[in-house]
């Protein structure tokens, strides 16, 4: 599997794993199986609760901790006060029995409480103090990454924001593009939505002999987009791997890229009014 290098020079690999609604001795064992079926990258936040069970599954599982990379998220409603944003972010980590995270990112903009440039100040100095290795952001516009820019002189290294064959965000995927500021894609199966049976998809799947997860995962991935599914099962999350063996033709790609819709958002959380604290 290739590579991503950020920003700040860390490498990804090409797909990560989402463990948003894994929670507990289930959610332990769906991320163990996970490690095993391959994945190194985990995608989790204060907000799913289960920070604990992916610490958990880390500790039990037999790949080295400089192995994986673990990403989690600070709430929007810790972001207005350096102590307590630092002291949440400790909070996370040893409830993750874990002495950094790799990645750590604001969890949404909220831009009517406007409170994210302070957050962004307080990853920086996290990022000095090694608590974290590379600092992000999710959910981010153009004009909220500008703002962190000018104020602060520094990027984040990655945007990570909803993208699937129904919203693919082509304006946003080429601002982060102009800015080397990597895309991940969250709910990038759509949350298992109509998308997984939409006819374009249904018959292109077939014609490359994959399912339409695979098709969809493996088009994200050919946009330059690092995408995070999330898979209770090994048979799916081995599934969602297999994606290695085969190219989209650069027709095919734009077939699904004319897939999008102006509102094609799952749940209408549009970060320019969408608060979530
Ligand atoms: N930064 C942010 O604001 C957000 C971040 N996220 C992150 O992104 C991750 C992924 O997004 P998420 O919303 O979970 O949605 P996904 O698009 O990853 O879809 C997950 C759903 O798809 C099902 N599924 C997985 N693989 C397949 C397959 N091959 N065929 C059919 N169904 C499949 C899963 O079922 P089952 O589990 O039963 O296998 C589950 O119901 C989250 O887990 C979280 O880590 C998500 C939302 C917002
Ligand atoms: O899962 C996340 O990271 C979120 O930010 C949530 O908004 C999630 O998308 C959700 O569905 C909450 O209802």
């Amino acid at each position: 599997m290739a590579f991503h290098e950020l920003n700040d020079g860390q490498k990804l690999p090409e797909i990560g794993f989402g463990t948003y609604k894994l929670n507990g001795f289930s959610g332990t064992q769906s991320i163990l199986s996970a490690i095993d079926a391959g994945y190194r990258l985990f995608d989790t936040a204060f907000n799913y609760q289960n920070e604990g069970t992916v610490g958990q599954a880390i500790h039990q599982s037999h790949v080295n901790r400089d192995e994986l990379i673990i990403a989690s998220k600070l709430p929007g409603k810790y972001y207005s006060n350096y102590q307590d944003s630092i002291n949440l972010l400790q909070e996370s980590l040893y409830r993750s029995k874990l002495d950094y995270f790799d990645l750590y990112l604001l969890h949404w903009p909220n831009p009517i409480d406007d409170h994210y440039l302070e957050a962004w100040h307080t990853l920086i100095q996290a990022q000095k103090f090694g608590l974290v290795k590379s600092i992000g952001v999710c959910n981010f516009l153009p004009e909220h990454i500008d703002r962190l820019q000018k104020e602060t002189n520094k990027l984040p290294a990655v945007n990570q924001i909803e993208l699937h064959p129904y919203f693919n965000q082509q304006t946003q995927r080429d601002y982060n593009q102009s800015q080397n500021i990597l895309t991940q894609a969250w709910s990038p199966l759509g949350r298992a939505s109509a998308i997984l049976n939409d006819t374009v998809l249904v018959e292109l799947a077939k014609k490359y002999k994959k399912n339409v997860g695979q098709l969809v995962l493996k088009w994200e991935i050919s946009l330059g987009v690092l995408p995070i599914p999330k898979a209770s099962s090994y048979t799916r999350q081995k599934g969602n791997l297999d994606l290695f063996d085969f190219e989209i033709s650069s027709s095919d790609i734009e077939r699904i890229n004319s897939l999008t819709k102006p509102n094609g958002r799952n749940n209408h959380q549009d970060p320019a009014v969408y608060q979530e604290f």
